[in-house]
C-alpha cells in the first residue's frame, strides 16, 4: 500500500463525530495526526473533553488534541449549540468519567499551521464543525490554503433545505463568515452537504447488526446512539440516522465513493438566509460582475454510493 494519508480532524463531538473519528482510527489508509476542537454540537471546552475521551476509548492517546476557538471568527459569543441532537454531554448523556489526558499547548489554528508547514502539501483537514479554526489558520498564515492538500468540509446544503432552518445547514450557520472565507480561500476544498449526507442513513436494522457484533467501538457506538435515533424520529419521522460526519470522513478515505462538480460557493452572512450556501456551477457569463466572479472554484459533492459508505463504516466498527 502507498503512504498513508495524513489527516487532521476538526471536530465538535458529537455522536456522528464519534463515528467518524472511530472510522478514521480503524482505517489503515489514514494517519490521524491530530484532532482539533470546535463548538457546534457542544461548546468547545466539552468538545475537547470528548475528543480526549474518544481517543482514550480507542486506545489512541498518542494522537494530540488541540483546543480551538470559543468564539466565532468575528468574535461573536452567541453560539448555537445542538445539545438537543447529541445530549447535554454531546455523547448521548452517558456520564462518562473525565479523560485523564490533556490537550496540547498549541491552539487549534496554531497546530493546523504548524502541521501544514511540517508536511507541506501532505495534510488533509477533515472539518466536521463550524469553520472558525480553519479561517483563523488562514488569518494566521495566508499561505495555509496552498500548503495543505485538501479541506474536506461537512457543511452546506446545496440546492436543498438546511437543517437549522430552511436556508442553512448547522455547521455553516455556526460561523458563516468563517465559512465564506474558507470557501473563497483558494484551497482545494471538497464540500459534503446535506444534499449528499441525507442519502446516507444508518437504519434500525444496521444498528441491530452493530449491537450484535463484538467490536469494541461498535458496542460503544450502540451505547451512545439512542438519543441520536430519538432526535431523528422526532425531527424527521425516520427510524434511522443520517451519517453526516462519517460520510465526510469517507470522502477523505475513499473519494471514489462520491462524485462532485466544481464551481464557486459563497455564503450569506446576514439576514434571513444567513448561512445559506449558494453554488454557481452555471457556465453562464453573467452580464454583471457578481460576488462569485473571479473567486476560486471548489468541489461540491453531488452523488454518493450510500450503501458502500454504510458498509465501510459498519465493517470497520465491527472489526475493532
Ligand atoms: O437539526 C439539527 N440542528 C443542528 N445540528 C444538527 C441538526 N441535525 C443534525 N445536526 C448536526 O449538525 C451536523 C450536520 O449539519 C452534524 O454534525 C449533525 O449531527
Amino acid at each position: 500500500m502507498g503512504e498513508k494519508k495524513k489527516i487532521i480532524i476538526d471536530t465538535d463531538p458529537g455522536i456522528d463525530d464519534a463515528m467518524a473519528i472511530f472510522l478514521a482510527l480503524q482505517s489503515p489508509e489514514l494517519d490521524v495526526i491530530g484532532l482539533t476542537t470546535i463548538y457546534g454540537n457542544v461548546y468547545t471546552t466539552l468538545a475537547t473533553r470528548n475528543a480526549l475521551h474518544l481517543l482514550e476509548v480507542a486506545g489512541r492517546t498518542d494522537i494530540p488534541v488541540s483546543e480551538g476557538s470559543h468564539v466565532t471568527f468575528t468574535k461573536g459569543t452567541k453560539l448555537r449549540v445542538a445539545d438537543f441532537v447529541h445530549g447535554t454531554d454531546g455523547l448521548g448523556n452517558q456520564n462518562f468519567p473525565p479523560p485523564k489526558s490533556k490537550p496540547i499547548e498549541l491552539s487549534a489554528p496554531e497546530f493546523l499551521v504548524q502541521q501544514a508547514n511540517q508536511y507541506p502539501g501532505a495534510v488533509t483537514v477533515v472539518a466536521l464543525g463550524p469553520l472558525t479554526n480553519i479561517a483563523l489558520a488562514i488569518e494566521l498564515d495566508p499561505e495555509f490554503p496552498k500548503k495543505i492538500q485538501q479541506i474536506v468540509i461537512l457543511g452546506g446544503a446545496f440546492a436543498v433545505n438546511g437543517n437549522v432552518n430552511p436556508a442553512a445547514e448547522a455547521n455553516i450557520f455556526g460561523d458563516p463568515d468563517a465559512a465564506d472565507m474558507v470557501f473563497t480561500s483558494g484551497a482545494d476544498v471538497l464540500a459534503i452537504g446535506l444534499n449528499v449526507t441525507h442519502q446516507v442513513v444508518l437504519s434500525a436494522a444496521d444498528r441491530e447488526k452493530l449491537s450484535q457484533s463484538k467490536g469494541k467501538l461498535a458496542q460503544y457506538m450502540c451505547k451512545i446512539l439512542d438519543i441520536y435515533y430519538s432526535y431523528h424520529l422526532d425531527a424527521y419521522g425516520t427510524d434511522g440516522v443520517y451519517l453526516h460526519d462519517p460520510t465526510c470522513l469517507v470522502a477523505a478515505l475513499d473519494p471514489s465513493l462520491l462524485t462532485y462538480v466544481e464551481g464557486v460557493v459563497r455564503v450569506q452572512t446576514a439576514g434571513i438566509t444567513r448561512g445559506i450556501t449558494i453554488f454557481d456551477n452555471t457556465k453562464k457569463r453573467f452580464a454583471e460582475i457578481t460576488e462569485w466572479t473571479d473567486k476560486p472554484s471548489v468541489k461540491v459533492a453531488v452523488t454518493v454510493d450510500a450503501p458502500a459508505v454504510c458498509n465501510l463504516l459498519m465493517d470497520r466498527l465491527m472489526n475493532s
